[in-house]
């Protein structure tokens, strides 16, 4: 596999070292890039015929023509098998936009995420589906979750977490109240930008952004602009829209905010944590087979009693099932009662991981699977 993306300038330019002949060169590149559009659409027509199967399998049913699992597999593969000298992530994202383009053509489908234009959830819905998608913005996650369970979208993408503030509880919510599943995660790199349309941080007045952005950059805010007043807005990219009316404005957001909406970037990286990464899932009504390496996200009632969770987490751990994530929220059906989001390896339907579900139903007053999905590349 490779990483690094080798220097050009340091290649020998032929085995012999002899010079290049520009356009020998470029006669090359055509011809080999003949050969990619020409393989480009024969893949594609063979996605087609694969459309054509499923429509046959199907049998008047309806199709689910998109199938993680089988593109996780495929991407996984790219990466593994690369010789280089692209880089793994640049071919995986190659790759990506070409079984996107592909997808298309089968069905063309529709992916809602948290608006306006230019926020790190439409970052982040275009690189887990690619961008011949059609990205749907929504003015809030409770309205994503809507758009999935009303048909008007095929899937949703919602923020679940982030490394430095924790999680997205009103994802956590809305996950128990909906019957949607999660058929996918990825987890996003954020690097906030300090956004105006000012050149000079003297001039800022007010920093706008969602609360989560101002809480990840609390100390440089602190350190740099400690009497701007910080204000909450809706969303990062609403924060920026704001700013391009108002001069003494700033805005924290992604840097692709800030070319859509033509603000400078003040300065760029403000986040507190150089690691600041936000954990993102996708929901719809899709129940995803297994890929070979799955996650699966569970929520469950401790018994409410000395040990609760304990009795709970124990067939897991004696049948070897690795947990990676917990969270707590409160029932609201019962003070001090709680609701448990736990997210293990495997999927619901693997043999290692499927006894132990239906022991964890005798265990417990509420299991709910709420979805087995590829785990993020
Ligand atoms: C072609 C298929 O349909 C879709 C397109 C894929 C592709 O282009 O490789 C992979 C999975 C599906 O989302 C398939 O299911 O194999």
């Amino acid at each position: 596999m490779s990483t690094d993306i080798p220097d050009a300038q340091n290649q020998p330019q032929t085995d012999t070292d002899k010079p290049l002949d520009l356009a020998a060169v470029r006669k090359e590149i055509d011809a080999l890039d003949l050969q990619i559009q020409s393989l480009l659409n024969q893949r594609a027509a063979a996605a087609l015929k694969v459309a054509k199967v499923k429509l046959a399998e199907a049998a008047g049913k309806p199709v689910d023509f998109y199938r993680p699992e089988r593109e996780a597999q495929i991407l996984k593969e790219v990466a593994s098998r690369n010789g280089g000298p692209m880089s793994d992530y640049a071919v995986q994202r190659i790759f990506r936009e070409i079984i996107s383009a592909s997808l298309a053509l089968e069905e063309p489908m529709r992916v809602a995420y948290l608006g306006p234009e230019g926020t790190y959830s439409h970052a982040a819905a275009d690189r887990h589906f690619g961008f011949a998608v059609q990205s749907v913005p929504e003015s809030s996650i409770a309205d994503i979750f809507h758009a999935v369970e009303t048909g008007r979208v095929r899937f949703g993408v919602v923020p679940v977490e982030n490394s430095t503030e924790g999680a997205i509880n009103l994802t956590l919510d809305l996950l128990t109240q909906s019957s949607l599943r999660v058929c996918g995660e990825l987890s996003m790199r954020i690097q906030h930008c300090l956004l105006s349309r000012s050149e000079s941080l003297d001039d800022i007045k007010t920093v706008h952004a969602h609360p989560q952005a101002l809480a990840q950059c609390r100390h440089w805010l602190d350190a740099n602009l400690p009497n701007a007043e910080r204000i909450s807005e809706s969303s990062n990219a609403a924060a920026a829209k704001l700013a391009l009316e108002h001069p003494e404005y700033a805005a924290i957001a992604g840097e692709t905010a800030g070319k859509l909406y033509g603000l400078n970037s003040l300065v760029v990286g403000i986040e507190d944590d150089r690691n600041n990464t936000t954990r993102f899932l996708v929901i719809g009504d899709q129940d995803i087979p297994p890929s070979g390496d799955d996650a699966t996200l569970l929520m469950v009632a401790a018994p409410h009693r000395p040990g609760g969770l304990r009795h709970i987490l124990a067939p897991l751990e004696t049948a070897g099932v690795s947990m990676t994530r917990i969270e707590s929220r409160p029932s609201r059906s019962a003070l001090w009662e709680y609701h448990f989001f736990i997210a293990v390896t495997g999927h619901q339907h693997d043999s290692n991981l499927s006894p132990v579900l239906d022991e964890l139903r005798e265990l417990t007053p509420l299991l709910k699977v709420i979805g087995s999905y590829p785990r993020a590349l």
